[in-house]
């Protein structure tokens, strides 16, 4: 795809964010308000007028973790490729997608990490766990064992990060399996885990794509706007990594991803 004037790759109309996206629900919400916060709203004029360039850009990085099989790749494949895989690939390691929004007139990226389910390829994906703004732990609405180990995947990628610097989602994923009463009860032990946990609650379904673009929205726009609130507390752009450009960050991250890919388990 060939740049704008400015050499920059134009944002697909489907990631324009302005409206601040709702909550799936308010029984387990991160933000109960429906409007941006009035300090970012601030930061959103001045980011839009100095028309920061590429390499500058703000990026967040979510990684999404749960049990083997409960729909994390297709999750991820659903919203970025906008496909529905029946068949099952165990994701080896990690893997990892950029997907880049405009929200309210500020370029944004979301750098999101695809981590193995297995037993055996969690040493490798946990190394990835670190520095991360949003953590998702999805599990599969009609296996609820996979509700349960929730709480364990939380801890661990808790482990590699600091308290209180993510936020995080409690995801249930293929809610077509189900019928609505079953969905209903489930949901009602999701909210009750999501509040132990300090997380968000969705349930979607990647077959057929309900919920899904309105889930990533609005962890874009949360993360976002904690980027440009901490920007204008701190100074500069927060980026991925030590001082290293979106660019060069991607680079580094391609080469990491394809050296585990190739070094498959531990
Ligand atoms: N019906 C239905 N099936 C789904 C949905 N999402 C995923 N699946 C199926 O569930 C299986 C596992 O999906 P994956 O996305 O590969 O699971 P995963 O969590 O990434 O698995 P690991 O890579 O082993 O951690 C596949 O056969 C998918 O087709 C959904 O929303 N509805």
């Amino acid at each position: 795809m060939q740049g704008n004037r400015n050499g920059m790759i134009p944002i697909s109309r489907d990631r324009l964010i302005s409206e601040f996206p709702k909550c799936y629900t308010p029984e387990a919400a991160l933000q109960l308000r429906t409007d941006w916060d009035i300090r970012a709203k601030v930061g959103f004029k001045d980011g839009a007028a100095r028309h920061q360039p590429w390499d500058r850009q703000r990026m967040s990085k979510v990684v999404v973790v749960g049990d083997l099989n409960v729909g994390k790749t297709c999750l991820i494949n659903r919203f970025c490729k906008d496909v529905f895989e029946r068949d099952y690939k165990a994701t080896i390691g990690v893997d990892f997608e950029i997907e880049r929004f405009e929200v309210s007139g500020i370029p944004f990226s979301l750098q999101i990490w695809d981590t193995a389910g297995q037993e055996k390829f969690k040493c490798i994906a946990s190394a990835y766990y670190r520095g991360a703004q949003v953590i998702i732990t999805a599990f599969d609405m009609a296996d609820i064992k996979s509700l349960d180990h929730t709480r364990r995947w939380l801890e661990e990628a808790m482990r590699e990060n600091e308290p209180d610097s993510c936020f995080i989602f409690l995801v249930g994923t293929k809610n077509d399996l189900l019928p609505l009463d079953e969905r209903q009860r489930t949901e009602k032990d999701a909210i009750r885990i999501a509040a132990e946990m300090q997380a968000e609650f969705w349930a979607v379904s990647a077959k057929t794509g309900e919920n899904v673009q309105s889930f990533f929205f609005r962890v874009a726009a949360l993360a976002f706007e904690k980027c440009v609130l901490k920007d204008m507390e701190s100074g500069p752009p927060a980026r991925i990594g030590h001082g290293g450009s979106i660019k060069s960050d991607c680079a580094n991250l391609e080469k990491a991803s394809a050296h585990d890919k190739k070094r498959g388990c531990c």
